[in-house]
């Protein structure tokens, strides 16, 4: 079998110059760290293209820009790699500046290789290992770096890089065993090829496995968006019920139904009006906090509209769910707001389980009619009814 090494650094500029175009036209529509992250890798991507195209020049281009120029370019695109994982991990730093650092010190010794030693041989000895190093750091951030949800997709990823280090010190040894090159035997010999060819493998695959990651992390920010009430952070509306609906079927299933609460805040509108929306916001942030310190682990609330929120405590009976209340309606009276200057308090309606009738809408409606006797019976106050 013969790979031509010139084809192959060719295609590898190709596929990659296409995966840079597609990068940078696309990047723009995604959210912002999905989009950081693209650019970068459409650049780690650019230079990788240049590099390699360079390499394949040679003999057309002056030696200095094929061998020294495109070989550090190359080491380039890798740390370029290396800064968009952090982008994505959102962990940039000391390490980025390293890394740029170290190309610059490849730069230094391949020009010094060059320019003392006119032997191929110490030339691919440094071209292969001194992009180890980089490599090394793209595999140390991979593991470190990942959160749950992309572990897979970036534990392949991390396989592409660590097997091309490995091809890469293979490549080093192999000619550190071999008498001098020149070179045609550089271009036959089955080594090099292969690792050429390991090169462009490494481009293209790690390409698909990165644009994979940033699927996941589009995916995680969409479904945080679609999930979430961006003031306050707690669930929405449509999270929150089908949360609760999943925990109601779970206790027709186990008989050991939960209790609702329905909890909303006495005179919003003139908290409103005296100190302004901003300060409103503030007091809905506050509210949400003091309810959730109040709450149990298992206990989950969202923001059910303006300035009313729902609780679904699971497993909890009448008395329970009595007390949770009451000591929500106490954390609130007595959390500390800076923003105004009159106490804030809760009315809440709290719903019971009462198993055989135990749906989420009827748990929702009772709730509701138990806060509407709270407000009318005065307002910071706790009325619980049976589902
Ligand atoms: N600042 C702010 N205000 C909101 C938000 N959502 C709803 N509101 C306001 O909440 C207020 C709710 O007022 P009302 O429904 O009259 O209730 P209330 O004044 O709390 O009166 P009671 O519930 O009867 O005690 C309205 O003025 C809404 O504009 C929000 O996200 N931020």
């Amino acid at each position: 079998m013969h790979l031509d090494i010139p084809t192959v650094t060719f295609l590898a500029a190709v596929s990659c110059l296409s995966v840079a175009l597609a990068m940078w036209v696309v990047a723009g529509r995604y959210p912002p760290v999905v989009a950081r992250a693209m650019f970068r890798w459409g650049w780690a991507c650019g230079l990788s293209a240049f590099g390699a195209l360079l390499v394949f020049l040679r003999g057309t281009l002056p030696d200095f820009l094929s061998v020294v120029v495109g070989n550090t370019v190359i080491v380039g695109g890798f740390a370029m790699a290396y800064h968009a994982i952090r982008v994505l991990h959102e962990r940039t730093g000391l390490s980025d500046r390293l890394a740029a650092a170290w190309v610059l010190v490849c730069f230094v010794l391949y020009w010094t290789a060059f320019e003392l030693n006119r032997d191929i041989n110490l030339r691919i000895i440094l071209v292969a290992t001194l992009k180890i190093p980089v490599l090394a750091l793209i595999v140390r951030e991979l593991w470190v770096g990942s959160q749950r949800g992309r572990r897979a997709i970036e534990f392949m990823l991390l396989s592409v890089y660590l097997l091309y280090a490995l091809v890469s010190a293979l490549r080093a040894l192999n000619v550190m065993m071999t008498s001098a090159l020149d070179l045609d035997s550089f271009l036959s010999d089955p080594v090099q090829q292969f690792s050429f060819v390991a090169y462009f493998l490494t481009l293209s695959v790690s390409s698909l496995f990165f644009m994979l990651a940033l699927g996941e992390v589009l995916t995680a920010e969409l479904y945080q968006r679609a999930t979430t009430d961006p003031l306050t952070g707690i669930y929405n509306r449509h999270a929150f019920e089908e949360l609760a609906l999943r925990e109601i079927s779970r206790a027709q299933r186990t008989g050991r139904y939960p209790s609702m609460l329905m909890v909303d805040i006495d005179h919003f509108k003139q908290i409103n009006d005296r100190y302004g929306h901003t300060a409103g916001d503030g007091v809905l942030r506050a509210v949400v906090g003091a309810i959730q310190g109040a709450l149990r682990q298992q206990d989950f609330v969202g923001r059910w509209g303006g300035e009313e929120f729902c609780v679904l405590l699971p497993e909890t009976g009448r008395i329970d769910a009595l007390h949770v209340a009451e000591r929500l309606r106490g954390s609130v009276m007595e959390m500390p707001l800076s923003m105004v200057a009159q106490p804030v308090t809760v009315s809440i309606g709290v719903s019971s389980p009462y198993a055989h009738e135990c749906s989420f809408t009827a748990m929702i409606e009772v709730a509701d009619d138990a806060l509407y006797k709270a407000k009318f019976g005065g307002r910071n106050r706790v009325v619980i009814s049976s589902v």
